[in-house]
């Protein structure tokens, strides 16, 4: 058994990033910009956003947090997009999600401009991406891929079953492992609330994903031998310890791992590479406008 170590694989790119952000500091080029905007203050999205804004700083990138208070309304939100959109200092941004409820998620994610769309939520980068053109590949999605590049986990003809359906990471995901190329080319079934006979599908898959949210979900009874599994849930469970919780995925860690020929942590395993592979689409946003001349 393998253990897909999403720390250090994140970190590999991220030291390959920063030795580009210093070739453009050497030539005196304008370095990546990435905005994050964060609609209130709820604790595990301000966790999530201080990551990336600490990634940033990590690779050499300059970083904006906007921070809006939970009683924004969509108008609002609409007219800091559209200030975002024209800041031509800002290679790509993202709106963290959710989003509170007065507040129209579909109309927000339309309203970013596609070429700074570095989360891959714009429907024209989803178009594009089930299209196969190239654009940009939501950050978790395109961190799964990495990694099974990385460790050349065999997808090819292989039986994926995507656990949830989520526009983020289940129905991306489904697209991607059913695309030609590597990682890429298997026979993907997608799985969600209300699938029947759930373990009868997880146990004939070669690769699972789980992108669900419950721990403890997915368990041994549930996987053939040498499955590959990633786990992409990430509950917070309330315990005694100094930060009052504890991080959990979607899988029965400890029995699954005894079965699975490759598995990720959590943490350690996905988590990371969603935030490393964000950057990558920002610097591939500073590379396209440079291009554009701004
Ligand atoms: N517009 C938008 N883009 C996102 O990419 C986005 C979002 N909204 N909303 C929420 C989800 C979740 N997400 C994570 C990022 C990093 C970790 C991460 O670094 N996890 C660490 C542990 C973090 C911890 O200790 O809480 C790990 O798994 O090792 C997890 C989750 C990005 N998301």
């Amino acid at each position: 058994m393998t253990i897909l170590d999403g720390k250090k694989i994140s970190n590999d790119i991220k030291n390959e990033i920063k030795a580009e952000v210093d070739k453009m500091k050497a030539n005196d080029e304008k370095v990546p910009h990435l905005a994050a905007v964060i609609v209130g203050n709820d604790g595990a999205s301000l966790t999530y956003v201080g990551s990336k804004v600490r990634a940033c700083e990590r690779v050499g990138f300059e970083s904006t947090m906007v921070r809006l208070s939970s009683t924004t309304s969509e108008i609002e939100l609409l007219d800091k997009i559209e200030e975002l959109n024209k800041n031509n200092d800002i290679d790509g941004f993202i709106i963290q999600l959710p989003l509170p409820r007065q507040i129209n998620t579909q109309k927000v994610l339309m309203a970013v401009d596609p070429n700074k769309d570095v989360d891959g939520f714009h429907p024209m980068n989803f178009g594009k991406m089930a299209l196969d053109m190239s654009t940009f590949i939501p950050a978790t999605p395109f961190g799964i891929l990495e990694l099974l590049e990385r460790y050349r986990v065999d997808t090819d003809g292989k039986h994926t079953v995507i656990i949830g359906r989520s526009h983020i990471v289940g129905r991306p995901m489904s697209i991607l492992m059913g695309r030609k190329g590597f990682p890429g080319n298997s026979t993907v079934t997608l799985t969600h609330s209300h699938t029947k006979n759930i373990t009868q599908i997880t146990s004939q898959a070669d690769i699972i994903i789980s992108a669900l949210g419950i721990p403890n979900f997915l368990k041994a009874e549930m996987v053939k031998d040498d499955a590959v599994i990633i786990d992409v849930g990430i509950s917070r469970v309330a315990d005694d310890s100094e930060k009052g919780y504890y991080i959990t995925g979607d899988v029965d860690f400890e029995n699954v791992s005894k079965k699975a020929s490759f598995i990720t942590p959590v943490p350690g395993g996905v988590g990371p590479m969603t935030i490393a592979m964000l950057l990558k689409n920002t610097l591939l946003a500073r590379e396209q406008h440079r291009q554009e001349n701004r």
